[in-house]
């Protein structure tokens, strides 16, 4: 059996984490597991953790680590037979730390999108509730406007996707992201991608994927869009 495969892919609001993490998923076949849908998971199944998770996201809160970790970390324990990139965890020092000591990981994605940009992403981005389903108005839109293309429901746009409330949670992603990425950076593992379009950072990605994940060596993978 080849070595299984960790990965994180971090970045701000909008910057590209869901779109590449599918990409990457359906090119590589790692598990793509996302924290937000964890969240919403344990939210819908009323477990202690997700009750708790959602008196903070009712008040655009970030859910603090201790509740976050209890959530995730057995999650991931149980994949043992998987390769996987998990989609906003960690978020703060004390959530990588935690990781770190659950696990190895073989990369870290850091996307650096620059802030027009990502709050033109986002005035365009629409969700559909249920599954955390991405749209955008531009990029990816749905086959009808305002409905999803696999349930036929209603599309919706988030509160803290405005452009007055971007800057403030850019703000503060940009204070605790900090910490994390250095402490990626000192284990030799961090991967800085900046660039305005995601098909632009695609092929790179592609490329250091193909490199470190030996089953799979195809170049053609790697073009803008998969
Ligand atoms: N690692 C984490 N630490 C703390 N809270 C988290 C974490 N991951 C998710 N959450 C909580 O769950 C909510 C939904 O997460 P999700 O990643 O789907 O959306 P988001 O914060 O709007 O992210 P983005 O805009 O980067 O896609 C967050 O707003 C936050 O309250
Ligand atoms: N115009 C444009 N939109 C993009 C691009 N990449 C992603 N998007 C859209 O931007 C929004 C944010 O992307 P998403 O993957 O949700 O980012 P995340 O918040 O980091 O997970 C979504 O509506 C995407 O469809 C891009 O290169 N150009």
């Amino acid at each position: 059996m080849s070595k299984l495969f960790r990965a994180v892919i971090m970045g701000p609001p909008g910057s590209g984490k869901g779109t590449i993490s599918e990409r990457i998923a359906h090119s590589f076949g790692l598990k793509h597991l996302s924290s937000g849908d964890f969240v919403r998971e344990n939210i819908s199944a009323k477990t202690e953790a997700g009750v708790l998770a959602m008196t903070y996201i009712k008040k655009g809160l970030l859910v603090p680590d201790h509740v976050m970790t209890r959530l995730l970390l057995p999650r991931l324990v149980e994949m043992t037979k998987y390769s996987w990139l998990l989609d906003g965890f960690p978020r703060t020092l004390a959530q990588a730390k935690a990781l770190n000591s659950a696990c190895d990981l073989d990369i870290a994605i850091n996307l650096n999108i620059p802030l027009e940009t990502l709050k033109e992403r986002l005035r365009h981005r629409w969700i559909h509730p249920a599954s955390g389903r991405v749209y955008n108005m531009c990029f990816n839109p749905p086959r009808v406007q305002g409905i999803d293309d696999i349930t036929g429901e209603p599309l919706i746009q988030q509160e803290d996707d405005r452009p007055e409330a971007l800057v403030a949670r850019l703000r503060h992603y940009k204070d605790v992201a900090k910490p994390v990425i250095d402490f990626y950076k000192a284990k030799g593992i961090l991967y800085t991608y900046s660039d305005t379009e995601t098909d632009q950072i695609w092929p790179n990605i592609c490329t250091l994927l193909s490199t470190r994940i030996p089953t799979i060596q195809s170049d053609a993978r790697c073009a803008s869009t998969p």
